[in-house]
């Protein structure tokens, strides 16, 4: 598979980290681009990268076309890219947030195989949650999609209306868990950890309780009533957390997180 990321910014970096790094998916050449390359200079050196400013020449050399720019900056490209764009060979992914098929279908045409995709940017570590979701052509090619986002996370196909709600759990999810994890960090300092020890006993922890409802397939409720000691610790602190509103603010943030996509 020959595969083109066009605007390797955050995302897109961590796209070509993850792709690059996973053992179990093989690809042809990656091609890279932006505008500014100066930042991509090191990648030059690998046999099978490519990092260019031309994203019409990565369309041309690829089967697969990530498109990770930031909204305002999608028009331009599709625009770009449009006359090069082939329907008996690409598949266009666009994990841009709050833009619809349908507007990527309005320049590139509804006989482009079109995929949106939502992941984060755990990808560069292989734990990516990625959404899909494609236009009618796109159905056949969602499988070669997955091959990607599966070997570095998990992937979930979602109808296209979710994609706001999927894009504020679990892309700006990552964003939610590290302000979690560092409240924690932060507490376990106030009780007596130096700061290296308290990310460390929080992460663990973290990743434990996410394992324990992975591999149990548990309700997280089931989880806490073995650790809530009657008369315990543990119920007099969620207590106390739940009544400075912990779920509430949560979904509260969560909530306005995804009217804010709608603005975008
Ligand atoms: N960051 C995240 O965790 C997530 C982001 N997303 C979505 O992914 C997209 C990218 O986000 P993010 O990576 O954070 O944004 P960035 O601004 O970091 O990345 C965008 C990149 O696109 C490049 N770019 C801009 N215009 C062009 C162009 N015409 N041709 C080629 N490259 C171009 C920019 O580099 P240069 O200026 O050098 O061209 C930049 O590196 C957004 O739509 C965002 O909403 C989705 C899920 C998670
Ligand atoms: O904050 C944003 O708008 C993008 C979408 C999800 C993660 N980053």
């Amino acid at each position: 598979m020959k595969i083109a990321i066009l605007g390797t910014g955050n995302l897109g970096y961590s796209i070509a980290i993850g792709i690059l790094t996973q053992d179990n998916f093989k690809f042809k050449n990656l091609y890279l681009t932006k505008r500014n390359i100066e930042s991509l200079d090191s990648w030059n050196k690998l046999p099978n990268v490519k990092i260019s400013t031309d994203n019409k020449k990565a369309v041309r050399f690829s089967d697969v076309v990530i498109i990770a720019v930031q909204p305002k900056q999608l028009q331009e490209v599709l625009e770009e890219i449009k006359d090069v764009v082939n329907p008996k060979r690409h598949t266009v992914i666009s994990v841009v947030t709050g833009r619809k098929i349908q507007d990527i279908e309005g320049v590139l045409g509804t006989d482009i195989s079109i995929i949106r995709g939502m992941p984060n940017t755990a990808i560069s570590v292989g734990q990516s949650m990625t959404c899909l979701s494609s236009n009618q052509k796109g159905k056949l090619h969602v499988e070669s999609a997955k091959t990607i986002f599966n070997s570095v996370g998990k992937t979930m196909c979602i109808e296209e209306k979710l994609m706001q709600s999927a894009t504020v759990i679990c892309a700006s999810g990552i964003a939610f868990w590290m302000r979690l994890i560092r409240a924690t960090t932060q507490g376990a300092v106030q009780l007596g950890f130096d700061a290296e020890e308290a990310q460390e006993l929080a992460v663990q922890t973290c990743l434990g309780a996410a394992s324990l409802l992975v591999k149990s397939g548990n309700h997280p409720e089931q989880e806490i009533d073995k650790v809530t000691t009657p008369s315990g610790c543990t119920i007099e602190g969620l207590n106390e957390m739940e009544h400075q509103g912990l779920s509430s603010s949560l979904i509260k943030g969560l909530v306005t997180s995804f009217e804010k996509i709608n603005q975008i």
